[in-house]
């Protein structure tokens, strides 16, 4: 905060001696209030965007089972009746609207751990899921670990109340005939069950290799490497669980019946037996590890955000991108008469009576951007995803003997980036738009452009005062519908820059 004006020295060591703070008399003023601050605030379009992301999760423990005796005046001995403990919580990525980056996202995340069981054969509490939002247009590359689940679309809420967080239940299993009865709340193979529950640690066990189509399995070996696109999330809703939360341990009435009748149940209680014979001691920490809740799965993954519109803006800054979108939708982009005024993707949604298409607004590429130029090659991945190019080129550059470059010398510039980005990326149906007609001697340009250029629809914009709007957004709509016979990429041999 600020004292409102200047305050003199001597009233401030008056003050000091008589020890009364200079305020009472110079009010106070606080930053927030001061104008001159107010206008250095960063704008939200300032900050940089966050497209690209390393995240740590890890899902939640199991909670451990509970051993517990029910005995009764006729029954002396008493029968088993503790519950298994609660599964951990997952952690899901979920696709939304809301979000435009991975700016809001912490960099490791852990699902809630789980319950414990509970006498009277109770179910520990589920632990609670962590749903991280991220943007449409996500892919996942995989760093470390494995992602437990396929992309779903799925409500939670189509859970079984088992699974549902926080909810504590009777065990269903007890309910159940013991042939058919399986511990926890996964189906697991007999086999994998008894290596996981008496010879792994909760750590060594994949309880979650039930047979889903896993496509890593083989390269195992290789998990320090980063496997590329392993998922994408493109349509709002969308869910995948990234890290699955531990399974509980066995409260004392599964134990007793794991012990009990199955083929199964044979080969762990013979086992459990030879271990008690060999080391007693050994055997009770096999037995508590029955018990106790296994890990969460853990994974580390690469978040990436490729955005997804119909129809790219691309051109060098400057070109007017943010107007022409400003022209065409209701966004609203910051403009500015400085280069590299968009510093993120903006998107706007192009409404007619019957149709409708996003355009983004990709920020300026220059030449040597591929090469991590001007914003590098960051913005160039968002191109990947737009399904037809409106290469937006500056009729009045370089014109009346000012420094710049000609259109037709834009336009090769711009073909010759996307093309080292990623080869073939520029065959995307295509139009140019010709912007900034108002000016001195663009109607000269316009006629010298359509000369050199060939192959691609030039449509003459002024962005400024929306005219042409009207039929650029013809074109484009003729394009994304794939109505137009001519909808070809703009090649480099069809523009002619000597
Ligand atoms: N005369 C004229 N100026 C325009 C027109 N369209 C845009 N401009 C101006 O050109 C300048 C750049 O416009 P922007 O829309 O910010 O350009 P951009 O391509 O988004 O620029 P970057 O953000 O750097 O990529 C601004 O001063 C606009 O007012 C037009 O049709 N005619």
């Amino acid at each position: 905060m600020w004292l409102s004006r200047a305050v003199p020295v001597r009233y401030l060591r008056s003050c000091r001696r008589a020890q009364k703070p200079p305020w009472m008399k110079y009010p106070v003023v606080f930053y927030s209030d001061s104008t001159e601050n107010k206008e250095k605030v960063a704008p939200m379009q300032e900050t940089r965007m966050r497209d690209r992301f390393t995240l740590y999760a890890r899902g939640g423990e199991g909670g451990s089972g509970c051993s517990s005796v029910r005995r009764s005046r006729t029954d002396r001995y008493g029968k088993p009746d503790g519950g298994n403990g609660g599964r951990g919580g997952d952690v899901i990525l979920e696709c939304t609207h809301a979000v435009w980056d991975f700016s809001g996202l912490q960099p490791h995340v852990k699902g809630g751990k789980a319950g414990q069981g509970t006498s009277k054969n109770r179910i520990g509490n589920r632990g609670e899921d962590k749903v991280l939002h991220v943007p449409i247009g996500t892919v996942i590359h995989l760093q470390e670990g494995e992602i437990p689940s396929q992309i779903q679309i799925d409500s939670p809420k189509d859970l079984d109340p088992w699974d549902l967080p926080g909810t504590l239940v009777d065990d269903p299993a007890s309910e159940q005939n013991p042939e058919e009865m399986t511990p926890g709340s996964v189906e697991v193979e007999p086999e994998k069950e008894s290596v996981a529950r008496h010879i792994g640690t909760a750590k060594e066990v994949d309880f979650e290799d039930d047979g889903r189509d896993n496509d890593f399995d083989d390269d195992e070996g290789d998990i320090d490497q980063v496997r590329y696109n392993v998922a994408e999330l493109t349509e709002q809703g969308q869910r995948i669980i990234i890290a699955r939360g531990g399974e509980g341990g066995l409260g004392s009435v599964s134990a007793t019946r794991y012990l009990r009748g199955t083929k199964f149940a044979k080969t762990a209680r013979s086992k459990l037996r030879s271990m008690e014979e060999d080391d007693a001691e050994d055997g009770d920490n096999e037995l508590t590890s029955i018990k106790s809740g296994s890990l969460g799965s853990e994974a580390v993954l690469i978040l990436e955000l490729k955005s997804i519109a119909d129809v790219g803006l691309v051109g060098m800054p400057n070109a007017g991108k943010s107007t022409l979108l400003g022209a065409l939708s209701r966004a609203k982009p910051r403009v500015g008469h400085y280069a590299f005024t968009t510093l993120r993707p903006n998107l706007g949604n192009v409404t007619d009576e019957d149709f409708s298409m996003t355009v983004a607004d990709i920020p300026g590429l220059i030449k040597g951007a591929h090469q991590n130029r001007g914003l590098g090659h960051n913005f160039l991945r968002h191109i990947e995803r737009t399904k037809v190019l409106a290469y937006v080129v500056d009729l009045a550059s370089g014109l009346d003997g000012c420094k710049g470059v000609t259109p037709w010398e834009q336009l090769r510039d711009l073909v010759m980036e996307l093309e080292y980005h990623e080869e073939g990326l520029s065959d995307r149906s295509s139009l140019i738009v010709a912007n900034k007609m108002d000016e001195n001697g663009a109607e000269e340009r316009l006629k010298e452009l359509e000369r050199r250029v060939k192959g691609v629809r030039i449509y003459p914009v002024c962005a400024v005062l929306e005219e042409g709007v009207a039929e650029l957004k013809d074109g484009l709509k003729m394009l994304v519908n794939g109505d137009c016979e001519q909808s070809e990429g703009l090649k480099l041999e069809n523009i002619c820059v000597d």
